[in-house]
């Protein structure tokens, strides 16, 4: 993944970060969560350390882990919402705790914002809005939701970025990649896991929630693709009214979607709302390969009809078309119970891994499956399925690409909300004919024809390249200069203990000559002819050398290489 570039701080900036690093790690270790920090040595697991935080702490870790994000601020609890989707990386009694994480912060008095708001739109509002709202309709982490009047009499919302919020941010991340960098080469945590690809793709994620402009982009992406779809409203953008740091959209009205007996006194059908907002998740993602990353009830009003209008397009995920498939693959690998399926299709979708049992990863996935054995998918629901295949993931310390564990985790919190609205829900049952839909698609002419003939062009160009290249190979392996570069992890932990074993037969070799050479003197040299520093010295060779031998013996019993 490419690094997003962040800009170099100024001195006085740096010296505040130093001090906000000393407060993150203060906060961190008083809630116990120091094993973070535990270095690396070879045996340590992270079941030890959890199970020493246990010992430790009147709170679950979890609990504890949360309450830190709090205490650190908006960018810690944004990172921990963001970790919230990561089903793959922590278990779920975290993922549970990271869930309830709300950004909601003392909002930031209307003077301020209404500056932020006069200087991004260069006019006064007064002359914009008709009526504006002192009262923000929510007030976020990163900026604050006002309700407004257009002149034209037009209502929209304006939501307006928090003055100084940037800044915190960018200060914190820093503090985070600076955590992530060193705890990569150090810690447990960094031994199974790219931490530093994590903070990197929650640093792009956030950065672009900061970006307005972007946020009315892709309101516009998805207005186009849900036109003609009577169930879904996408507001529209008042471009004129919007800036990096403003935007201003249609206000929707409704009844919230968690709201259940607002929504049953209005007589609306659970039913028509559930299939409704599954069917705004699977063409999303089937059909658009662009979808809502964050559509937890909140963010929907329903209409009296049952329709659905969609708010919050901060967070958005893309799919590429490799990756649909891979999804697909995943999904079709589930169906038929097949293990040695889904581990090539969670291999294949770019996923990082240090160290991998292949075969015991893919036995581990036979013996889910078996559990799985006499129930038919519509038994089953998609949050317990994909959550205990994310399970075992995480028990192999694989880490998935964030879009993959993002879609998951929307059509998991789709089919949850889904099933509070008609516990009858079933998602595999409902998703059937998207998914067929999706591969009659794929395998069209139409889809077909350039990928064929892309294929078709890599193989001319290896067909001709092929000839030159087996030539070469042949010559150099006729000179025998032919080399091979292998470089694996497993190979330099061996070269670092034949080194240590190097060190201590020299260092075994080093002490016998020392105390054979001090016999040697003892019995030459009569003790009652020597000074009293020869004395000493010889004494505290003796004495050295002694410590030296047993502290050797026993480095050797410990490490069981005796
Ligand atoms: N188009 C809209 N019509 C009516 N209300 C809206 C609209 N957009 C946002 N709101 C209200 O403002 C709230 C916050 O909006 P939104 O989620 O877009 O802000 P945010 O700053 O991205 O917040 P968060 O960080 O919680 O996602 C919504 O839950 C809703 O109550």
């Amino acid at each position: 993944m490419v690094r997003p570039p962040y800009p170099r701080l100024p001195w006085l900036v740096r010296r505040n970060v130093f001090l906000r690093s000393q407060q993150i790690l203060a906060v961190l270790m008083r809630h116990g969560m120091d094993w973070l920090f535990t270095r690396f040595a070879p045996g340590a697991d992270e079941s030890q350390l959890a199970r020493r935080v246990f010992t430790r702490a009147r709170r679950t870790p979890a609990e504890e882990f949360v309450s830190a994000l709090v205490e650190l601020g908006p960018t810690f609890i944004k990172f921990g919402q963001a970790l919230s989707s990561r089903l793959d990386l922590l278990p779920p009694e975290y993922i549970a705790e990271l869930s309830k994480l709300q950004d909601l912060v003392p909002p930031t008095p209307y003077e301020q914002i209404m500056t932020v708001l006069t200087n991004e739109l260069k006019r006064d509002p007064k002359d914009i809005f008709i009526q504006f709202d002192p009262q923000p309709l929510a007030s976020a982490s990163i900026g604050q939701v006002y309700a407004a009047t257009l002149w034209s009499g037009e209502e929209v919302v304006v939501k307006i970025v928090r003055p100084g919020a940037q800044e915190v941010f960018e200060q914190d991340i820093q503090i985070l990649t600076d955590l992530a960098e060193w705890a990569s080469n150090h810690t447990v945590l960094g031994r199974f896991y790219d931490l530093r690809m994590l903070v990197d793709e929650f640093a792009f994620t956030v950065r672009a929630e900061f970006d307005y402009l972007r946020e009315g982009q892709n309101i516009e992406a998805f207005r186009t693709n849900f036109a003609d779809d009577p169930v879904v409203h996408i507001p529209k953008v008042y471009w004129d009214y919007t800036t990096r740091q403003v935007i201003t959209m249609e206000r929707f009205s409704g009844i919230k979607l968690n709201d259940l007996p607002a929504l049953d006194n209005a007589g609306i059908d659970r039913r028509t709302i559930a299939e409704n907002l599954m069917h705004f998740a699977l063409r999303q993602i089937f059909e658009f390969g662009l979808y809502h990353a964050d559509p937890h009830a909140g963010n929907f009003f329903v209409q009296p009809d049952g329709s659905l209008a969609v708010m919050d397009f901060g967070m958005i995920g893309r799919l590429t078309p490799g990756m649909k498939r891979t999804f697909l693959g995943i999904a079709e690998a589930i169906s038929r119970r097949d293990a040695e399926i889904l581990v090539d299709e969670l291999i294949s979708a770019n996923i990082f891994y240090r160290e991998l049992d292949r075969r015991a990863f893919t036995r581990e996935m036979e013996r889910l499956f078996d559990r799985f054995t006499g129930l038919s998918l519509k038994d089953l629901t998609g949050a317990q399925v994909m959550g205990e295949i994310m399970q075992l993931v995480m028990q192999n310390h694989l880490q998935l690409p964030g879009e993959l564990v993002a879609m998951t985790r929307a059509i998991i919190i789709s089919e949850g909300t889904g099933m509070m609205l008609y516990p009858g829900f079933q998602l595999f049952t409902f998703a059937a004919p998207y998914v067929k839909r999706f591969w009659q698609e794929e395998r069209s002419m139409r889809n077909m024809l350039p990928r064929i003939s892309a294929a078709a062009m890599d193989g001319m160009e290896l067909t001709m390249e092929l000839p030159r290249r087996v030539t070469r190979l042949l010559s150099r392996l006729e000179r025998g200069q032919l080399e091979v570069n292998i470089n694996t992890e497993e190979l330099n932990d061996l070269v670092s203990k034949f080194q240590k074993m190097t060190n201590r037969m020299t260092l075994g070799m080093i002490l016998s000559a020392v105390i054979v050479a001090l016999s040697l003197i003892m019995v030459v040299y009569k003790p009652e002819t020597w000074q009293p520093l020869g004395e000493f010295i010889f004494g505290f060779a003796l004495i050295s050398s002694i410590v030296f031998g047993i502290w050797l013996i026993w480095s050797i019993i410990r490490t069981g290489r005796t």
